[in-house]
């Protein structure tokens, strides 16, 4: 007998798909995006199309966001245009109206042409009273051990803004409306993604996002908060005019982020010596990668300064990995799937004088949000991939198709970023995204940096009111 899927068929919804370029001329900004495609998960064929316009509002407030002056938003497939206003979306709000219902087995909602679905023992274990839930450290009290798993309310009241429950043992819950749309299920299926835009070589430099500078990086917190918006957006963002020490490239990366220490150090300075056990510390080129694939969780953020070169080659390569995951999504969601749910290791072992390292990860090469198919990390290091011991026979002819179609992506010239690292340009790159490589290179260089750890970057970023 099969098994249901945990998230059946049209849940598989591909927002990612949307892809979005912007124009500006005279203060307006055009904003085309995809239709939005619906797959069944067991085939992963395409059903039927469909537009979902929040997610389209998503992205014009994204746009809002980050010009400050759209006039008119104008969508692909020629609906009338949306008007957005300088700050705020005056697009027609949705109803205030609600349409409620107890079923047998959940609470169903309808709120602005958005149905919702809340299980009961999810709705007990939610109650937000002063017993519950303790609103000064947004911590639960609720022992939800304790919870009855076939609970139902004896009584229910549902007036303009809340709904009133009351369970067997008296206790009594107020949810506010706004509060359970915002929250439920299909609210965050279908809220916004993280802001992102997904580019190549050319996107990325027409884009000529704008400079940040050491000083005022340092002592502005508007600074390092377009700084962050623009990592946030295209996962790669520099800083000009560092001193070109080891000491102010650890100053420039902790007013970021945490400095993850590694086996490699804490603050790591390098050359072509071959002082560890790997490639990097040679004068050989390097393809595409992430780092630290090998760690179950790679670390988040690479920091790179280059403090001297005499000779030629050595440029860094970037690429977009979500942005060629993306397209193996379009052209081929069977390929897609594989590479998002076969899980591959990768390995590093080191054997020198000095180190003795082992170090293991396992996981997917694109990893997904299930309830939404948003890629959130790529490991794809090939240097690092360890023995296939993970797939049974038959898939792994059907893996390597799908990762020969998502190499052949990342291979494409036009994907490719080349920048030449120069002592004071630090460059930061997001290692759940952004691949990097190198070209072969004569002469001593000398390269330094660090690895930041994830969760502070997007601390921080939040901290500064953006959404990460
Ligand atoms: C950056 N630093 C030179 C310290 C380490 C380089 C690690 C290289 C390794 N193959 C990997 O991809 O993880
Ligand atoms: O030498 C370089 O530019 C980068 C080497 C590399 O991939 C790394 O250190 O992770
Ligand atoms: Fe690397």
């Amino acid at each position: 007998m099969r098994r249901e899927a945990l998230y059946p068929s049209f849940d598989r919804v591909n927002v990612a798909r949307m892809r979005v370029f912007s124009r500006s001329d005279n203060n307006h900004c055009h904003l085309k995006a995809d239709r939005v495609k619906f797959f069944s998960s067991s085939s992963l064929q395409s059903r039927h199309l469909s537009i979902y316009n929040p997610s389209i509002m998503a992205l014009v407030q994204m746009f809002v966001k980050l010009r400050g002056s759209v006039q008119s938003v104008s969508r692909a497939w020629g609906c009338a245009p949306v008007t957005v206003g300088s700050n705020r979306c005056q697009h027609t709000a949705p109803q205030d109206i609600y349409h409620w219902q107890l079923l047998d087995d959940c609470f169903q909602l309808r709120y602005g042409g958005l149905m919702m679905h809340f299980n009961y023992v999810w709705l007990r274990d939610h109650c937000r009273s002063a017993s519950c839930y303790n609103s000064k450290t947004n911590q639960r009290n609720l022992d939800t051990g304790s919870i009855d798993l076939n609970i139902r309310p004896t009584k229910t009241r549902v007036d303009e803004e809340n709904l009133f429950l009351t369970w067997p043992d008296g206790h009594a819950t107020r949810y506010n409306l706004a509060w359970l749309a915002k929250n439920s299920y299909e609210g965050q299926k279908w809220s916004a993604k993280q802001p992102r835009i997904l580019w190549n070589s050319e996107i990325y430099t027409n884009a000529k996002v704008p400079p940040v500078s050491w000083e005022k990086f340092m002592s502005c917190d508007e600074e390092l908060k377009m700084f962050l918006n623009n990592f946030l957006l295209y996962g790669i963002a520099f800083v000009e005019d560092v001193p070109a020490t080891i000491d102010a490239t650890e100053t420039v990366s902790k007013r970021v982020s945490v400095i993850r220490e590694t086996m490699y150090g804490r603050m790591w300075s390098f050359t072509s010596d071959f002082s560890r056990g790997d490639t990097a510390y040679t004068k050989l080129a390097l393809d595409r990668h992430t780092d630290t694939s090998y760690f179950q969780e790679p670390c988040g953020i690479q920091v790179f300064h280059c403090l001297r070169h005499e000779g030629t080659g050595g440029r860094t390569l970037l690429v977009d990995g979500f942005n060629s995951a993306n397209k193996v999504l379009e052209q081929s969601p069977e390929n897609f799937e594989l590479l998002s749910q076969v899980p591959i290791k990768h390995e590093f072992i080191e054997n020198t004088g000095d180190y003795q390292n082992h170090m293991i990860g396992i996981g997917p090469v694109v990893n997904v949000y299930p309830w939404n198919n948003d890629v959130y990390m790529m490991r794809y290091n090939n240097y690092d991939r360890a023995v296939i011991n993970t797939v049974p026979h038959n898939v792994t002819q059907r893996w390597y198709v799908a990762h020969r179609q998502l190499t052949d992506e990342l291979r494409k010239p036009e994907n490719e970023l080349w920048v030449k690292l120069k002592p004071g340009k630090v460059l930061f790159i997001d290692n759940w995204r952004v691949l990097h490589g190198r070209d072969s290179f004569t002469g001593l260089r000398q390269l330094c940096g660090c690895y930041l750890t994830r969760d502070d970057v997007l601390n921080t970023a939040r901290a500064l009111g953006l959404q990460a």
